[in-house]
Formats: C-alpha cells, structure tokens, sequence
C-alpha cells in the first residue's frame, strides 16, 4: 500500500520526519519498526516516530503492518508521519517448539523487512523501543555487516539455554567462565533482535525465508534464526543504542544512563502503555523514570507530525478515533 507523500514546490516532504528533500532525491535510508494486530502495540509506534521526530532524525519510518492491523491503526500511523507498508505473515516449519513467549511466533513476520530493498540501509527497532537520543550515525556504519547490541542471558526467559544454567553471560564473560573442557566453545555473540542495522537485498530476503523453512524453531523465534543466519557478519555496537531494561538489574557495571539513546522496553511489565509497576523490578526508580520519560514524549502534541506545521494540540490516538467517529470524549492516556 503505497504511502501518501506531501509534495511542497518541487520538493517531496517526507511523510515521516517531516523533513524535506529535494524531489529528485530518494531515501536510500529509513528506520523500520513492525506492528501485528489490533491491540496496543500501535501506541509503542506512534511513540517511536515522536521519539524520532523530537531527535530530529533525518530519515522516516517505516512500519511493515500485518494484514491484521485495523484501518484506524494504519490511519493513526499515517498522521503521525509513518509510511505504512503492508506485509504478509511468516510462519515458521511446523514443530513442537515452546516458544519463550507464546506470541513470540508472529515475530518471525519481522523477516519481510529484508524485501524492502528500496532502501539502501535500515535501522530496525521494535516497536517497544524509544529513541531518546538520534543515533543516524549508525547509518554511516561500514556496509556488509548486521549491527546489533549484544544480549543477556541472565533473564528467566533464558532458563532452557545451558548458558544461564551454568550463569554464564557474554556481558560478563569473566564472572562465570564458560567450560570449554565440558561444553566445548562458547556460544557465539548473540544480539538483541529488538533492534539492528541492516541492508535489505532481495538475495537476502528469499535466501533467509528459504533457510527458515528447514530450520528447526528454537524458543526465542526469529531473534535466533537471525543470530543463527547472520552470525559470521554480525558485529556487536555499544548498549547505549539498545538498552535491554534487565540489563539495570542484571549488569548495573555496564551501563550508564546518561550515555543510553536507546531504551528497549523488553523486560516484563515495563511496556510503558501497560505499565502497571506490579511485576517484579518495576518499582525501581530507574524504571519508573524511564517509563515516564516515555511517556512524556508520547504526551507531547508539539511532536505530532500534523503540529510541525503548528495544527491544533491534541492526543494523535483521539484524533484518528474521533475522526472516525469512534470517541465522543477527550480521554487522555494516564501517565505512568
Ligand atoms: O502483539 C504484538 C507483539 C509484537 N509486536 C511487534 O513485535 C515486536 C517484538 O515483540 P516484543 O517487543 O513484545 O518482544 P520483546 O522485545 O518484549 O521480547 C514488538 O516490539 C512489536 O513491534 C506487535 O506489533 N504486536
Ligand atoms: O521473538 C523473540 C524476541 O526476542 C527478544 O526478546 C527479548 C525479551 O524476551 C527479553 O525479555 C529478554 O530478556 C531478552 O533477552 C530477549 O532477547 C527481542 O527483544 C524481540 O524483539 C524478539 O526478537
Ligand atoms: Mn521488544
């Protein structure tokens, strides 16, 4: 579904940042995010694209939509300056696996972005992530390599893997060394799949889905294929541009708060438009702070796409809903 483009005088004002570019130019960059069905991951988008527009990015954003993404999600993120592509699902081989989070299945979909070959370079991040500081730099990254930051495996999520048996984690190889002697070589470098630089090339894209095919499913989806597939390519960037949140409770030595431009809002009950503060590390003050932080930014009407031109301050959700005739009353979402 081709994205509607503003065009101003000759010059093709990009549907997503709001900014503007000669009408010869194409971008051969853009971030990328994925959204299925018709719950509330869309208000993680509409969050991303006013994170990136409050850092000025340069580039738009994509969002590859399953086919189960309802008109008004689409329309809400089209108002706020996302170009809209639509993808069909990818399912993996028939199996047995106990994927680590049942719904992990539908992330396997995230694969039909290496089709969007009208970009040179992407940079794809989930759709629970924010940018808090622009990170376009990564687009200048050396071409023929996937970049991603390294995961942990310190989380329960990780119980099946001999790694976190053993408390092994390659984000502190040197706490409990890996027994070559027993379990031979350790595990290669594995990535957080929330976030990566890619190329998108059509040999990729149907090499990777034919591979899929006759890959065994493993329980965390397709952010194991990917480490699988990629593994002799990929190179690990600093947290700073993917701050998994267990990361602040698991490696505090790691990280430092005031160099993340990245947060990954994976931890259990962080999503910050679910957040109910409930679940275990949540009442953390760094969490908190971040979940409000995420907030602030999905709050602020200035960042709406429709306000770079000065239109009226309002909820971009109660916008598309009531346009729709969906709402009769102006509700805010709660702050965290
Ligand atoms: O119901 C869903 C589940 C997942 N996603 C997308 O798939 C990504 C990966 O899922 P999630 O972030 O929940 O995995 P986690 O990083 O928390 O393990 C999300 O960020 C969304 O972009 C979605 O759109 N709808
Ligand atoms: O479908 C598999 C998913 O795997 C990853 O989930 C995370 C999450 O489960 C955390 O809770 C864990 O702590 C973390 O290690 C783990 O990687 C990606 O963030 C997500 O985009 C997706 O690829
Ligand atoms: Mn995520």
């Amino acid at each position: 579904m081709a994205p509607p483009e503003v065009v101003h005088q000759g010059s093709v004002k990009s549907a997503a940042a709001g900014f503007t570019r000669p009408a010869s130019s194409v971008p051969s960059c853009a971030y990328v995010t994925f959204l299925a069905g018709n719950g509330d991951y869309v208000k993680g988008v509409v969050g991303l694209a006013k994170g990136l527009r409050k850092v000025k990015s340069a580039y738009p954003l994509v969002v590859a939509v399953l086919p189960d993404v309802p008109e008004e999600h689409r329309r809400i993120l089209v108002s706020q300056g996302c170009i809209i592509r639509e993808i069909e699902p990818v399912y993996p081989p028939q199996n047995q696996t106990v994927f680590a989070m049942a719904y992990y299945v539908i992330n396997y979909s995230k694969l039909r972005i290496w089709e969007f070959v009208e970009y040179k370079k992407m940079i794809y991040l989930d759709g629970d992530i924010q940018v808090y500081e622009n990170i376009d730099e990564l687009f200048d990254l050396r071409d023929g390599n996937l970049y991603a930051v390294m995961d942990c495996f310190c989380e329960y999520t990780w119980g099946h893997t001999p790694q976190h048996k053993i408390g092994y984690c390659q984000q502190c190889p040197d706490k409990v060394k890996w027994p070559i002697h027993e379990l031979g070589q350790p595990p290669s470098l594995y990535f957080n799949a929330g976030m990566f630089v890619f190329e998108p090339t059509i040999q990729t894209y149907h090499h990777l889905l034919s591979t899929l095919q006759v890959t065994t499913p493993t329980p965390f989806a397709e952010q194991d294929f990917l480490n699988e597939y990629f593994r002799d390519i990929y190179k690990p960037i600093p947290l700073d541009y993917n701050l998994v949140l267990a990361m602040l409770w698991r490696h505090p030595q790691n990280v430092d708060l005031d160099q993340v431009k990245v947060v990954h809002y994976c931890a259990t009950g962080s999503k910050p438009w679910r957040y109910t503060g409930k679940e275990e590390n949540m009442q953390r003050e760094d969490i908190k702070n971040l979940v409000q932080k995420w907030w602030d930014i999905y709050n602020d009407s200035s960042l709406d796409y429709k306000n770079q031109d000065g239109a009226v301050d309002v909820d971009p959700f109660v916008v598309a809903l009531s346009e729709a005739g969906q709402l009769n009353c102006v509700t805010a979402p709660s702050a965290a």
